[in-house]
């Protein structure tokens, strides 16, 4: 956590299939998103690759939003797919590291970077296609709510264990903060009630409901749900490949991404400027209702997070993640 990542961006060249990269001095030493872009086909891949779990910590938040202006500075490109690297977790939320005993000064900085990934992320101008290919509870459901279309993976036979006992990897999408002792911020709560209705929201947020791929398309928390199952070789799809980072070009023949992939390309056929427009006709309300609380709203998460109580769920809470993924 007291790790200083610099991220900044090394390289950045435009044309079919070429890659940026951030630089980054984190421990691993591994990129924290990876972007590509096909100034062709106007789409470009952001791939978030922050091992575990894709958790989002302060420099996670400012990778993305970096990256997603750098694309939307090229104005041949008009819609991004958002994926993950790692194939069973799109994003697991906000890294709980950053709420558990926070450095005073860090803590605010934290939820300004996370208000700013929704901001950038939300009223962008470009068409973000979100590819969930697995988990994505709390923030990483709400990464997926802030993007223009939500294509989910409906689990597969044979995500763990092996031979006959393989089990079936079911991936859930939600808002469970409660389940934590938390409460999603009013904006996130308020993207929810947007994306599947004030009843279902009302309920969701109430029980932290994770919903499995099929009961998230059923309400609208998804658009669509694709399998996994790696089609043939023929099924490949001219561009797709040469998009993916060199980390996912095993995902080519993926019909999720594929799926992902046909959607930009749609997206990135619609008159830009008419697009850009009615997206703004529905989000900026809601843009301005952040900005215009954003102050107080760090200020409510900084006393929320910091008291006593919460501090007590929260590391009981992360206790029980660690051991869980000790037992494996
Ligand atoms: C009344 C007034 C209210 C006002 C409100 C005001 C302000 C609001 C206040 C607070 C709001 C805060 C908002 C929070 C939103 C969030 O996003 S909180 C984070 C929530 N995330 C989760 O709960 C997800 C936890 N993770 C999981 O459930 C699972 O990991 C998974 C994603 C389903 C994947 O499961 P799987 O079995 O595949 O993997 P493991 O569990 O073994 O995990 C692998 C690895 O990853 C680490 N990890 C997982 N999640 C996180 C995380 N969120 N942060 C950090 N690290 C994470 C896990 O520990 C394992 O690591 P390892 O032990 O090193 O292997």
């Amino acid at each position: 956590m007291n790790t200083v990542i610099r991220s900044q961006l090394l390289r950045f060249s435009v044309g079919r299939g070429q890659q940026f990269r951030f630089s980054t001095a984190a421990a691993n030493g591994n990129d924290l998103v990876i972007g590509t872009v096909d100034e062709t086909l106007g789409i470009a891949m952001l791939t978030m690759n922050r091992p575990p779990a894709n958790s989002l910590s302060l420099e996670m938040n400012e990778a993305i939003c970096t990256s997603l202006k750098t694309m939307e500075s090229n104005p041949k490109i008009q819609s991004v797919i958002l994926s993950s690297s790692n194939p069973k977790i799109f994003s697991a939320g906000l890294d709980v590291s950053e709420l558990v005993s926070p450095h005073p000064d860090r803590l605010p900085k934290f939820w300004n970077s996370l208000q700013q990934l929704y901001l950038d992320l939300y009223g962008s101008r470009l068409a973000v296609v979100a590819a969930i290919q697995g988990h994505a509870p709390a923030a990483g459901c709400f990464l997926a709510m802030a993007c223009d279309y939500r294509i989910m993976s409906s689990g597969d036979i044979g995500g763990e264990g092996g031979g006959d006992m393989k089990k079936r990897f079911v991936p859930t999408i939600g808002l469970n903060e409660t389940q934590l002792g938390i409460a999603a911020p009013p904006w996130m709560g308020q993207l929810l009630v947007r994306t599947i209705g004030f009843r279902q929201a009302e309920l969701a947020l109430a029980m932290g409901t994770l919903f499995p791929p099929d009961r998230a398309l059923s309400i609208g928390l998804v658009d669509a749900i694709e399998s996994e199952q790696h089609g043939a070789e023929s099924t490949i799809i001219e561009g797709l490949s040469e998009l993916l980072p060199s980390i996912s070009k095993d995902q080519a023949s993926n019909p999720l991404m594929q799926k992902a992939f046909k959607q930009a390309t749609t997206f990135a056929k619609i008159p830009p400027h008419a697009r850009v427009a009615s997206k703004l006709v529905t989000r900026q309300s809601h843009i301005h209702d952040m900005i215009a609380t954003r102050d107080e709203d760090t200020a409510h998460f900084c006393g929320f997070v910091t008291q006593e109580a919460v501090q007590k769920n929260l590391i009981a809470y992360v206790e029980a993640m660690k051991s869980k993924s000790k037992k494996k």
